[in-house]
């Protein structure tokens, strides 16, 4: 049986909160417990990546719960000479499933280019992490009509070849709608997560069964659209997963 997006089997939407750098210990362990403790109302997967300085702490929290833990960013070594950095046999280490690599605030801030983000992809798989790639296009890249072909290079330079739906979680972040309120259409997402899921075609045995996540302002109000449109298999949420009301409240708009 396939879906209408031609999954051979339609795995469930991915809802994953990117904390960023938010949040204290306490107010990480009660949206944690909240979370833990919903996380049964909901009929999509719920995956929390908070600071790393906390993830032990939340990791405790969630304990069996199902609500997935992962880490906002890894270095590329096992360990060794890295101040201040955390490898992804760190995060496995801790309880993480998934590892968000390349989000648009480390390529801007870091200058982490795509060669980084793959070789980071790279590593995450090494240590058994889905590493959650992202990508998306500057409002200046979309004004000159060129979101596809940046989406397309960004996909190409940053996954790793051969990897599949089971290894692989794409978010694609348009830049000017984080953290700004705005979105693109429901006809813009879709077209370029077609795009993306066209190109993932190339790299991967089977690109029906990557989830392809919209981020950038999802909130509970728009969810419903965002989420409803093709090709788009959940959301990677930043200042709506803050709130256990608004985060699930984006699961629950998520068919
Ligand atoms: O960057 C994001 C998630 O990684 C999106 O952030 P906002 O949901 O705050 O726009």
């Amino acid at each position: 049986m396939t879906t209408k997006e031609g999954f051979a089997v339609a795995p469930r939407a991915l809802i994953a909160g990117n904390w960023k750098m938010n949040m204290d210990r306490v107010s990480s362990e009660v949206l944690a417990s909240a979370l833990a403790q919903n996380v049964g109302s909901v009929a999509v997967d719920l995956a929390v990546c908070p600071p790393s300085v906390y993830l032990s702490p939340v990791s405790v929290v969630l304990g069996s719960s199902g609500v997935a833990l992962g880490g906002q960013d890894c270095h590329t070594a096992q360990n060794g000479a890295h101040t201040g950095d955390v490898s992804p046999e760190m995060l496995a280490d801790l309880g993480c499933t998934y590892v968000i690599v390349g989000h648009s605030e480390r390529r801007a801030d870091h200058g982490e280019d795509d060669a980084a983000v793959r070789a980071k992809a790279e590593a995450a798989r090494r240590a058994g992490l889905i590493p959650i790639v992202c990508v998306g296009e500057t409002e200046a890249e979309r004004d000159a009509g060129k979101a596809l072909d940046v989406v397309e290079s960004q996909v190409r330079g940053s996954v790793p070849e051969g990897l599949t739906g089971a290894t692989l979680v794409v978010a694609y972040e348009p830049v000017w709608a984080i953290g700004t309120g705005r979105t693109p259409t429901a006809d813009d997402v879709a077209a370029v997560h077609a795009h993306i899921r066209k190109v993932l075609g190339d790299l991967c045995g089977d690109a029906a069964n990557v989830r392809l996540l919209y981020g950038g302002s999802v909130k509970p109000g728009n969810a419903k659209e965002l989420m409803s449109v093709a090709n788009v298999n959940g959301a990677l949420v930043g200042g709506a997963s803050l709130k256990a009301e608004d985060f699930l409240g984006i699961a629950k708009a998520t068919p």
